[in-house]
């Protein structure tokens, strides 16, 4: 991407916040993002990792237009995001959905999840029940919950239930999906297996995604590209492969140090599920995931 027409293109963004406290007669001013620029082409996983506090989540706010950095800008497809809560916003935020870490959190538990498919899209298009029905259910079944749209949250796994928010996502064609942490909260082999859908969509949909993790391995299999973040600051960014084998900086290879081994059923459930072709997708067979 060069013309900055097509993908984000983010420029010292800085995110700054007060502590509460005054210095010296002045606020205390606290910079949780500190002057980071980046690009996340079409098509593209710019993954980015750092330990706890170091600015991911912020940083994935301004570029999903969540939060107005304080200085800086973020172009999404060659337009600056309008003011937060406006009309034109909210329009804008349609195309850039994010998934959190903890989907029982943004269901509504009252509702099946072909109700909750639906509602995101009538929300922000006028279609006759039928045909919101139709896509809905088109879109449960291509994250492998064709034959569960009418559960129930609570009738549903973590992973199945995180496959549900991610259907409501990708029902409204985003062209930035921000994963943050979103499957930090599940077993090893589920992470798999949602990673591995994540991908195929990918392809299919030709989405960007944005990555958000502090579990490095899991980066490293799903990005293109990946940003390591510390203190607020873009410490560097660069190919996935080439980071994880020659990484620059100092603290980068502290962080590669400290990955953890996999026990050996670790090991196993990755080789079995992470790279091995989505059949759960397509399959009529329920996923357990
Ligand atoms: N709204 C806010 N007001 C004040 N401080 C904030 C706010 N949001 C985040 N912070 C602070 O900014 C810093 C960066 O937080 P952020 O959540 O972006 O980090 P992170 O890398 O995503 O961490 P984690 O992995 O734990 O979520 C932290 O010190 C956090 O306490």
């Amino acid at each position: 991407m060069t013309d900055g027409e097509s993908g984000v293109v983010a420029s010292n963004l800085v995110q700054a916040y007060s502590s509460g406290r005054k210095l010296w007669g002045k606020a205390d001013e606290f910079r949780a993002v500190d002057r980071v620029s980046l690009t996340i082409a079409e098509g593209e996983t710019l993954g980015i990792v750092g330990e706890s506090g170091s600015g991911k989540s912020t940083l994935g706010r301004m570029i999903a237009g969540i939060e107005a950095p304080t200085s800086g800008t973020v172009s999404f497809w060659g337009q600056r995001y309008a003011k937060v809560g406006s009309p034109d916003w909210r329009r804008q935020r349609r195309d850039v959905q994010v998934v959190f870490q903890n989907p029982a959190a943004v269901v509504d538990p009252r509702w099946t999840i072909l109700a909750q498919v639906r509602e995101a899209l009538t929300t922000h298009e006028a279609l006759a029940a039928s045909e919101a029905d139709d896509k809905a259910q088109a879109m449960l079944a291509l994250v492998g919950l064709g034959t569960m749209s009418n559960r129930l949250p609570h009738q549903l796994s973590g992973g199945q239930l995180q496959r549900a928010v991610i259907a409501r996502a990708l029902v409204l064609k985003p062209r930035l999906v921000i994963c943050d942490e979103a499957v930090s909260a599940l077993d090893v082999s589920v992470q798999a297996q949602i990673i591995n859908m994540m991908l195929e969509l990918r392809e299919r949909l030709n989405l960007s995604l944005m990555f958000i993790s502090h579990d490095l391995s899991v980066v490293r299999h799903i990005s293109h590209r990946v940003g390591v973040m510390h203190a607020g600051q873009l410490l560097e960014i660069g190919d996935s492969r080439t980071l994880f084998e020659n990484p620059q900086h100092d603290y980068t290879r502290r962080l590669l140090a400290a990955i953890p081994a996999d026990s050996p059923r670790q090991r196993r459930e990755r080789d079995m599920n992470a790279f091995a072709p989505l059949a759960a997708a397509s399959s009529p067979s329920p996923i357990q995931a």
